[in-house]
């Protein structure tokens, strides 16, 4: 099984936190590889004398005379670390009023939800959960003020991080020796497959491996190659992260042997709870205040979007605050803002989101139309499209027509769209951190049938969009998958069966970009202009997003109707027939009901708290 119960972490990072965080190690490791060997006894009395970290709730007052009080106990504490921890966070509120102030006619929103269907997977999830900011100096101080406890939680985990990479480097300066023995010997071997191995030494042993394989001229034993180790790497691998040897070698594959290990921890780790903001509703300053005033500590999730928050803790269910119910905010994982806003709808303009269940991105392109326009949220699920109809009346997406197709049936029954989103159905590889299932269950014909569903979505959603569109012409292709064969193999395929369309730059301010060629396949250079997201490098679900621009008219392009007329005569039945039907007009209280229960229970989990205890008093 996987490890992620004994690999549990503090509170998530936020995306700048966690880069930031990276940079600060390898500048650290640089020094300390030179002060290794004399420091080495000194660091570990000073791990030893280190304080454990109390996480349990401390009032304002504490948490400020702790954060002091640990910083002047400590001999080692990098007072330079502990200052920007400190600072960053009433930093972020600065920089966060400004850049509100400047955007607040900028409305921007939408939601999300967390629905894994059986087959595909959706980045959203409906449970996480994790400091702050505002737009108003004064605000501002409030809630910095009502976020000291999340800083005090942020500097316990700075400390224990620290910890965690001292040990790591004791690991890998003191066990690691040049042409040390790494490869079992045969008879060891033998006994490694008779049953389960003591973890420790799996993962010394993977550590021992990447070494190696980082500088195997230098490292590698006499008479031993390199797929040897590759081997024993794999399959340690899944015996310590608990995967089929079939998607360890895969997910392997993409990465060099360091970042594969960097790959494999981060998705024993739960991403941040984040909530974007639905500016149909609300602010995400007045949100993000009332918010507070209940007891929730939160920061802005980074600099690229204005409308997501990053939840640390909360003192109340989430996903069943009267903000919540009352459609100001959705919960969303930060990556699945991304599509949407490479998307970047405009006013008036028709929208089709094609796979669009359960609507986190179709309420977000809804937001940011101001509800002008139409946006066709289509989901060939039936099933699903109810929680996508749901959330489109929570948060008050008047521009909305939902519609029940297999995607692959545009343009015949809808063409003509100035811009599509096909958030496609994919493998899950992005999201294990959220769903462990997929480290057995997908297997390799997954990776021969979703694609091919994945390609023909696309040439549908390309022959779809109108190429003289005024303002668009627009199409996005994302999955919450990092598999190639989902991702630049089929956005490959596309740009090769239909030369009417270009790759264009998705416009994201973060994001690594897409391979070019991968193992011996070669891809057009434009698919570096697509963009990869990765647990290990953005703190996000591992995501693709590309961005194309239809140049032209095809053949293909043949439909009954264009989305124009159909949004007329969606307007006129709707006039007939008032616009909400009954059987959606309004919640049902035991759907509710459960939303709710699911909340409480996730929210005691996380509070170390058995939810049988407190519930069936
Ligand atoms: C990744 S999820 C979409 C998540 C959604 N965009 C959101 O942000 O909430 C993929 C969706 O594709 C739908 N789907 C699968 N096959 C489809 C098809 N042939 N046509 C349309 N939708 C399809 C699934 O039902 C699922 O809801």
């Amino acid at each position: 099984m996987g490890r992620r119960a004994k690999n549990k972490q503090g509170e998530p990072l936020s995306i700048e936190e966690f880069q930031a965080r990276k940079q600060k190690k390898g500048e650290k490791r640089t020094f300390k590889k030179e002060t290794t060997s004399k420091d080495t006894s000194n660091k570990k009395r000073h791990i030893s004398e280190r304080p454990v970290s109390n996480k349990s709730k401390k009032t304002k007052k504490q948490a400020v005379a702790d954060v002091e009080s640990d910083a002047s106990d400590l001999p080692e504490v990098d007072y330079e670390e502990l200052a920007n921890a400190k600072k960053s966070l009433f930093e972020d509120s600065e920089e966060e009023e400004e850049e509100e102030l400047q955007g607040l006619d900028d409305l921007e929103s939408g939601e999300d939800e967390i629905d894994v269907d059986d087959e595909f997977y959706d980045s959203d999830e409906g449970d996480r959960e994790r400091p702050m900011f505002s737009d108003d100096e004064e605000d501002m101080e409030e809630l910095n003020a009502a976020n000291m406890e999340a800083l005090s939680r942020k500097l316990d985990e700075e400390a224990e991080l620290e910890e965690y990479e001292a040990e790591q480097e004791l690991l890998e300066g003191n066990k690691i020796q040049p042409r040390a023995k790494v490869l079992p010997t045969a008879d060891e071997e033998e006994e490694i497959a008779k049953g389960p191995q003591d973890l420790t030494m799996v993962r010394t042993r993977m550590l021992e491996v990447v070494k190696v394989l980082e500088d195997f001229k230098t490292l590698s034993e006499e008479g031993t190659n390199r797929s040897q180790y590759i081997d024993r790497f794999v399959k340690d691998l899944c015996e310590y992260f608990g995967y089929s040897q079939f998607l360890a070698e895969k997910l392997f594959n993409l990465f060099s042997p360091s970042e594969a290990m960097e790959f494999f921890e981060a998705n024993e780790i739960h991403r941040p709870i984040t909530i974007r903001t639905n500016t149909l509703k609300s602010r995400r300053r007045d949100l993000a205040q009332s918010l507070v005033n209940k007891g929730v500590n939160l920061q802005p999730i980074g600099p690229w979007t204005k409308v997501g928050l990053q939840v640390f803790d909360s003192q109340v269910p989430i996903g069943a605050t009267p903000e919540y119910l009352a459609g100001h905010y959705i919960l969303q994982a930060a990556s699945s803002f991304l599509p949407v806003m490479a998307l970047d709808p405009q006013e008036n303009e028709r929208i089709l989101d094609m796979a669009a269940a359960p609507g986190g991105k179709t309420t977000y392109i809804s937001a940011l139309m101001k509800n002008t326009g139409c946006v066709f949220a289509n989901d060939a699920n039936k099933a699903r499209t109810k929680s996508l109809i749901a959330n489109i009346h929570r948060l008050g997406c008047r521009n909305t027509i939902v519609c029940n197709y297999d995607a692959r049936e545009f343009p015949k029954v809808i063409g003509g769209f100035d811009r599509i989103l096909l958030d496609a159905p994919c493998s899950g590889t992005g999201v294990i951190g959220k769903d462990e299932s997929v480290k057995v269950s997908r297997t390799e014909k997954d990776f021969i049938q979703i694609p091919h569903l994945q390609k023909q979505l696309l040439l549908s959603a390309i022959d779809s969009v109108d190429a003289n569109s005024p303002t668009g012409g627009v199409i996005v292709y994302s999955t919450c998958s990092v598999a190639v064969d989902e991702n630049e193999a089929v956005v490959d395929y596309a740009l090769r069966k239909r030369p009417n369309v270009k790759l264009v730059e998705t416009g994201l301010a973060i994001g690594k970009e897409g391979f070019t060629s991968y193992r011996g396949k070669h891809f057009s250079s434009k698919l570096s202009m697509t963009r990869r997201y990765y647990p290990h490098t953005y703190n996000v679900d591992g995501f693709y997003v590309a961005k194309f621009k239809k140049i032209a008219p095809s053949p293909n392009d043949v439909s009954k109707a264009g989305a124009s007329e159909k949004e007329a005569l969606a307007r006129a039945e709707a006039e007939e027939e008032g616009i909400i039907h009954d059987d959606f007009s309004k919640f049902e209280e035991d759907e509710d009901k459960e939303i709710i229960t699911k909340s409480i229970k996730h929210s005691l989990k996380r509070k170390g708290i058995n939810p049988a205890t407190v519930l069936n008093k």
